[in-house]
């Protein structure tokens, strides 16, 4: 996350603005701008060669007023508190906005996990959950992955909670691989619904999807998967997709099946046969209808927001847009699908997983599916009449007030806010 903006105050800030939008008293703002628990741990490793590592990692549970708490596990060198904080603020925000039965969580290990080898990666997700698991639970906090965590890392941290309790929870951890407990459709599910987004967004501004233009940045796990169904499903015609690596363009549409392909093959996006190399930053200024942003926070800012060439910004990113970009690009009426709306997928499909397996019963990928449709659809709608209605917010201030009232009764009801509020 980048030096200069730092991330939760971005969301304190937004986190006020909303509450005195909403008319709601002061003290909904100040409960809402702390996670009401962060633990911090330290985990020793014993690496390949004998010697003990120590590595530093958290976990913040923002709020659980509306159930457990939710959200991912990164590993990643620029891990910090402020940055788990905010990711778990965002979580809250997001689970509200699907009107999810949860809270938010995060946690982070401050590691690069490509350094580590695969037994010293296990035994860093195995001592991480022994550090944090007196409050984990299916009811109390559920992970799942995040940027540098996947299926095996989460199959080993379930195991680890397993031996803690005694008996398998299957439902302590979502984004698991399918023969413990996982739920069909997990992989698509973020990409999949920041595209029912897309599609309630073009029905809402009569786009038509046949044949627009795309662009994405970020051809990963989020970005990759959207730039397939679009194409394949909407017949959308993808004009430039990017990694960390560089961007190809063609302006007559890339081949999405063959890219995913050549990137496999090659690790790389640049040098596609019959693409073109541009960089990063021009791929941003493309002229198109539908940019995805799939990439890392901050992408799009006050340098080069006013340079945005797209109808519709759809964020499968957390965070791509700053507070300063999103006052250019809505004066410049570019209609921006926020985070905790867009790329709320995943989380919903892990809720699905949780579910599955509190049940012990397992739907099949369509199920998953419609049932996806249905929450997408659900959320974007309550958004966009609000954003409708209200003529002096964007979407994010919209999905942001929608996610804050819901907070805001459940607190409410539980009698956390007395008398007041
Ligand atoms: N995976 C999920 O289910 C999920 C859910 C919600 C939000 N997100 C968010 O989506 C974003 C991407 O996550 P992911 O799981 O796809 O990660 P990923 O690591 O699979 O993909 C990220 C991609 O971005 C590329 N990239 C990095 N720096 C870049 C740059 N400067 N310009 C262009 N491309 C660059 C990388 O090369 C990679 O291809 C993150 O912000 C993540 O928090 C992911």
């Amino acid at each position: 996350m980048s030096q200069e903006i730092n991330c939760f105050e971005i969301v304190q800030n937004l986190i006020d603005d909303c509450v005195e939008k909403l008319g709601l008293d002061r003290t909904v703002a100040e409960i809402l701008r702390e996670p009401q628990r962060v633990l911090s741990v330290s985990i020793p490793v014993q690496m390949d060669d004998g010697s003990i590592k120590v590595f530093k990692g958290f976990r913040s549970q923002h709020n659980n007023a509306c159930g457990p708490c939710k959200g991912g596990i990164r590993f990643h060198p620029d891990v910090s508190m402020d940055e788990v904080k905010a990711l778990s603020t965002w979580m809250s925000l997001k689970c509200a906005v699907v009107n999810l039965p949860y809270g938010g969580g995060k946690g982070g290990v401050i590691v690069n996990h490509k350094e580590l080898s695969p037994n010293e990666l296990e035994q860093l997700c195995r001592g991480y959950i022994r550090a944090i698991a007196p409050v984990l639970g299916a009811d109390m906090d559920v992970p799942a992955p995040d940027v540098g965590t996947n299926g095996q890392t989460m199959g080993w941290m379930m195991d680890e909670f397993a031996r803690y309790r005694g008996y398998n929870e299957f439902g302590v951890i979502t984004g698991k691989p399918i023969i413990v407990g996982g739920s069909l459709g997990r992989v698509e599910a973020t990409s999949r619904g920041c595209v029912f987004t897309i599609r309630q967004a073009a029905k809402a501004t009569g786009l038509e999807l046949k044949d627009a233009t795309v662009v994405v940045q970020g051809f990963g796990n989020v970005g990759s998967i959207a730039a397939r169904l679009l194409s394949r499903e909407d017949g959308c015609k993808v004009l430039a997709v990017s990694d960390s690596t560089g961007a190809a363009y063609d302006p007559n549409g890339l081949d999405i099946a063959a890219l995913e392909k050549f990137k496999l093959e090659t690790g790389s996006v640049v040098g596609f046969p019959g693409s073109k190399n541009i960089t990063t930053e021009e791929l941003l200024q493309l002229e198109c209808d539908i940019l995805v942003p799939a990439a890392l926070e901050n992408q799009i800012t006050g340098e080069n927001a006013d340079k945005i060439n797209a109808k519709i910004v759809a964020e499968g990113a957390n965070g791509p847009t700053t507070p300063e970009a999103d006052n250019i690009l809505a004066k410049r009426n570019i209609l921006v699908l926020p985070d905790v709306l867009a790329n709320a997928g995943g989380v919903t499909v892990s809720y699905f997983e949780w579910v599955q397996n509190q049940y012990g019963y397992y739907w099949t990928e369509e199920e998953v599916n419609e049932r996806l449709e249905r929450k997408m659809v659900e959320a974007f709608d309550s958004v966009y009449s609000l954003y409708k209605e209200h003529g002096d917010i964007n979407m994010r201030g919209a999905a942001y007030m929608v996610a804050i009232k819901r907070i805001y009764e459940a607190m409410k009801i539980r009698g956390w806010l007395g008398n007041k509020a």
